[in-house]
């Protein structure tokens, strides 16, 4: 079954144009979203999150247009890290992740919510910094804790838009462990194809607002990443590194 099915997707931002004719995303599926900067990686992952509503053509979870969702049903099927995120409130860390929650219990949080809270604080490794203001917190910090949001969340879909983005090594180790064993159709954007390897099944590249190729991540090649990213890659034993 395909949880997510993107057709004739036409979406206009000022000088840039976002054109999707055909994806389907299966159910299960991890797939990874790489391109260049500006090729619209965001601007996809903001409609089909339905933050943008002002296109042409259709989005559909689960079999249903994204359109006839109340906004907490759609925070049921579809979680999303944006790239950026701050919370100017006095929340802590502990409420952060609990809020995570919120969709499934209209904020009327339960044994369950706390416990699944406190799991992926623990996950996270956060335990320590439960009480500290979000806004008080170094930007790998917070990423950490809007991670452990989104997967407190427990949408079906989970949409990742730079996991590791000011994450150091050992809490990308961490959180490809994470990804690897989540149970969940995910979509994530990355800028080091490397990151995603043995995580991800898939790979869909974006270029300039369109799909230029979508590959098992067994048939990326350095060949490939050049055509996208003009520029030249090596393979070192398996990862690839531009030249
Ligand atoms: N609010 C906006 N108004 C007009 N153009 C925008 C707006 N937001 C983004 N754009 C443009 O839309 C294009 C796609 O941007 P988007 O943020 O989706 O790219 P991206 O692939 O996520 O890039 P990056 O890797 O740099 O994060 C870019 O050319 C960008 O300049």
């Amino acid at each position: 079954m395909n949880v997510i099915d993107v057709k004739n997707l036409n979406f206009v931002q000022g000088e840039f144009y976002l054109k999707i004719k055909h994806l389907e995303i299966k159910k299960g599926e991890k797939v990874a979203l790489l391109g260049e900067n500006g090729a619209g990686k965001s601007t996809f992952f903001n409609l089909i999150s339905g933050i943008y509503d002002n296109y042409e053509g259709e989005i559909d979870i689960n079999g249903k247009n994204i359109k006839d969702y109340s906004s907490l049903e759609l925070a049921k099927a579809i979680s999303y890290l944006p790239q950026f995120s701050e919370i100017i409130f006095g929340f802590s860390v502990f409420e952060t992740v609990l809020f995570g929650r919120y969709p499934k219990t209209g904020g009327n949080y339960g044994k369950k919510d706390y416990e699944l809270t406190e799991q992926w604080l623990e996950k996270l490794e956060l335990k320590d910094l439960r009480n500290r203001k979000f806004r008080e917190l170094s930007g790998g910090e917070k990423r950490r804790v809007m991670l452990a949001r989104v997967f407190n969340q427990d949408s079906d879909v989970v949409v990742l838009d730079e996991p590791f983005s000011m994450i150091d090594v050992k809490f990308i180790k961490t959180i490809r462990g994470l990804l690897d064993e989540l149970d969940k159709t995910v979509i994530c954007s990355v800028h080091d194809i490397n990151q995603v390897r043995g995580v991800c099944d898939r790979v869909v590249f974006l270029k300039k607002g369109e799909i230029a190729k979508s590959l098992k991540m067994d048939e990326v090649t350095r060949e490939v990443l050049s055509e996208i990213f003009e520029v030249d890659f090596n393979n070192i034993n398996g990862y690839f590194l531009a030249v």
